[in-house]
């Protein structure tokens, strides 16, 4: 017996916990799915920034989805920190030979204190190398502007920049609206891969706890795919989720704290 669902985040380690590898696999224990890892790059990081980074030797990368790969029967991945276009090239190649199930790719450049968690070379390769292997592709504002060269600001924007990545390649899109700060609403635009399309639309929390809420999001909807959610119900549930996990703030940390991965199981939900 071998089919208890498990997932895959390949990403950096956040120190503080709350973003980062850290807050995929906690979030993946939530939602009852196995959670293993691959860790591309190791940051000294707390609430207030990040400190320092290193990413690890490409043959560590390469080894660790071997290992993976010979044990484990894993039904779906994410992508977080990344680091440099050597490590985004070596992640492409590693998912291209091995079969981890439909990959959401969460294209993590800039952590919430500023703090470059991708070098700027590395997004062509991203943008050529990972982007056409995306099941779900989840950039933020910033990151979707830098993806397609335009800006993202207005609801049409929004639309088109969605309709510009999947012609990219990506399959389905979600471009998140977080970054909006004048709106009340914090808005996701969703484009699916059948062209059909939605927004999804929760009342804005005013909070500084919002370290990592885009990873947990992402960590959310693979964990649902691990168990085979369809692809839509699992959108909604994350939307839920990430939303709980921000109205229920933990206090830890001086800065940017992080959100509740367990506030979802104690709120009242559809
Ligand atoms: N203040 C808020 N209130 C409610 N929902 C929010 C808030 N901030 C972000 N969200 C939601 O959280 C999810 C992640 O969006 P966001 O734009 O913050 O991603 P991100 O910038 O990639 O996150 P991070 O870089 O912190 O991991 C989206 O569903 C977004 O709508
Ligand atoms: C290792 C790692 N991965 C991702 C993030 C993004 O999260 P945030 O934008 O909330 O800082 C981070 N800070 N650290």
């Amino acid at each position: 017996m071998n089919d208890f669902p498990q997932a895959l985040t390949i990403a950096g380690s956040d120190s503080g916990g709350g973003a980062g590898m850290q807050a995929d696999i906690k979030t993946m224990q939530e939602r009852h799915v196995f959670a293993t890892n691959v860790v591309v790059a190791i940051t000294a990081q707390n609430t207030l920034g990040v400190q320092d980074s290193f990413p690890l030797p490409l043959e560590l990368i390469t080894k660790q989805f071997e290992s993976l790969a010979a044990d484990f029967h894993i039904k779906a991945c994410k992508t977080g920190m990344l680091a440099d276009a050597a490590h985004v090239a070596a992640v492409a190649e590693n998912l291209r030979r091995f079969d981890f199930g439909p990959l959401t790719l969460d294209p993590v450049m800039i952590a919430k204190g500023g703090a470059a968690l991708l070098t700027e070379d590395a997004i062509t390769t991203l943008r050529n190398e990972l982007l056409p292997l995306a099941t779900v592709l989840t950039p933020n504002l910033p990151e979707a502007e830098v993806l397609i060269g335009q800006s993202v600001k207005t609801p049409a924007e929004f639309k088109l920049a969605a309709q510009i990545l999947q012609k990219m390649g990506a399959q389905n899109i979600i471009i998140k609206g977080g970054h909006q700060t004048a709106e009340q609403q914090a808005n996701d635009y969703i484009l699916y891969a059948d062209g059909s399309d939605e927004w999804l639309s929760t009342p804005r929390i005013e909070t500084v706890r919002t370290h990592g809420t885009g990873d947990t999001i992402s960590a959310c909807i693979t964990a649902e795919l691990a168990k085979g959610t369809p692809l839509k119900q699992a959108i909604r549930i994350s939307k839920a989720y990430i939303q709980a996990a921000i109205a229920n703030p933990i206090a830890v940390g001086h800065g940017h704290g992080p959100t509740n991965h367990w506030a979802y199981r104690e709120v009242e939900h559809d």
